[in-house]
């Protein structure tokens, strides 16, 4: 439960985090059960000006670094103190890079209040095993934490173009609700449904996917060979979801979440986005074709910079991440993909992505508590 006039805060500014600001804001505007301001915390920057980010965003209601030539709302306002950006919030949306999540629960332990929601696609992995990051963050600040994943490249959603969104919650329908109220817009349609682990695993996984299409991009390898590197990471998606978590459902996969995520990320539309005058698809898909096109000889780091200007991949880290529990559960076998499209990022030559067939698993291993389709 939220009490009235909900005070929301967004923590992370990014490519998606400023889109996800300027939904939200246009929201609170319209609902009485919601504060109209939103604040939105910034990892500051020096601009190259001399300016500071956050001064720019509140100067000019853009964020000029992350998301230029898109007006957030008046009622956004940019902090670029964590604990203040988060002090008088009742509802808080987290939308940062995974990899800086556990640094920021840290700063905010004893310091938070009510709901919160990850827009995090991303995992960490711990000697005790894999954690989600919705997982981290109620853990370590003691509060509920909602999932929202989907197709939703930040970019499309910026100029309004139509799209789809799930909120995964775990028991509380009516925070869902409230999650889906602050969200949906009508470009925006998003719905709930109680499968927090299946939604957030699908966004963190569907990003090694779209590493692997990258790599057939890169390798012009055509649209047969990346629809069968969908259809089979799809299955390995569900089959490692399924292994972590027996509760999550088959029916998440049809979400937003889901297929439609997977589709989105590994499509190469630079064509339409040329039209729009856009200048990004998935970033991870556009990266991976890039480090195909040099042969593995330029590295993700060196590409991410070049091509990313402070944007961040997330598909090599949770490659690695997935390898590291893959490993240490003994199951390398049965996820040949997610395997090969860490051992490319790391070593091996990209055409691996369509030699890894030969090592077909062996499916009955897990003893039909995982089916593959
Ligand atoms: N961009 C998209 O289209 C999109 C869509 C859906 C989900 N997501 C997910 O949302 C999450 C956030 O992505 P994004 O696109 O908003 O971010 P981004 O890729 O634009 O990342 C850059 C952000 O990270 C911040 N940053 C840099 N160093 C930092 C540090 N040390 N500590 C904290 N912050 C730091 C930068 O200030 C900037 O705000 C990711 O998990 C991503 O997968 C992104
Ligand atoms: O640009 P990517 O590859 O990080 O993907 C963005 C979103 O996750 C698409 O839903």
């Amino acid at each position: 439960m939220t009490p009235a006039n909900s005070r929301v805060t967004v923590v992370g500014s990014g490519n998606w985090g400023s889109v996800a600001a300027k939904l939200i804001a246009s929201n609170t505007l319209k609902l009485d059960s919601f504060h109209d301001e939103v604040r939105m915390w910034v990892f500051e920057e020096t601009l190259p000006s001399g300016e500071k980010l956050s001064q720019v965003i509140n100067r000019t209601n853009e964020n000029v670094k992350y998301m230029p030539g898109i007006k957030l709302g008046k009622n956004v306002v940019a902090d670029p103190d964590l604990e203040n950006a988060v002090r008088d919030a009742s509802m808080l949306v987290f939308v940062t890079p995974h990899q800086f999540m556990e640094g920021i629960c840290k700063r905010l332990v004893g310091k938070i209040r009510r709901d919160a929601i990850s827009l995090i696609k991303g995992m960490e992995v711990k000697r005790e095993g894999p954690c989600m990051i919705s997982s981290l963050i109620s853990e370590q600040l003691g509060i509920s934490c909602c999932v929202l994943m989907g197709a939703n490249i930040a970019n499309e959603i910026a100029v309004e173009k139509f799209s789809e969104a799930t909120v995964g919650y775990r028991k509380d329908k009516e925070t869902a609700e409230k999650w889906v109220q602050l969200f949906n817009t009508s470009y925006f349609m998003v719905s709930a449904v109680q499968d927090v682990e299946g939604v957030e695993l699908c966004g963190t996984l569907k990003n090694v996917v779209a590493i692997a299409a990258g790599f057939v991009d890169g390798l012009e390898m055509g649209n047969n060979t990346k629809a069968a590197i969908m259809r089979i990471g799809l299955r390995e998606m569900k089959t490692f979801s399924k292994l972590l978590f027996p509760s999550v459902k088959d029916s998440t996969f049809f979400e937003s979440c889901g297929v439609a995520d997977l589709i989105t990320t590994c499509c190469n539309n630079a064509k339409l986005l040329h039209l729009l005058l856009l200048t990004s698809g998935g970033r991870n898909r556009r990266c991976a074709e890039a480090f195909a096109r040099n042969g593995g000889k330029r590295s993700f780091d060196e590409l991410e910079a070049e091509m990313l200007q402070g944007q961040k991949l997330q598909g090599v880290s949770t490659a690695k991440e997935v390898y590291e529990v893959l490993r240490h559960r003994g199951w390398l076998e049965l996820f040949p993909l997610f395997s090969t499209v860490h051992e490319i990022c790391i070593a091996v030559p990209p055409t691996a992505i369509v030699e890894y067939s030969e090592h077909t698993p062996k499916f009955s291993l897990v003893g039909g508590s995982a089916q593959f389709f």
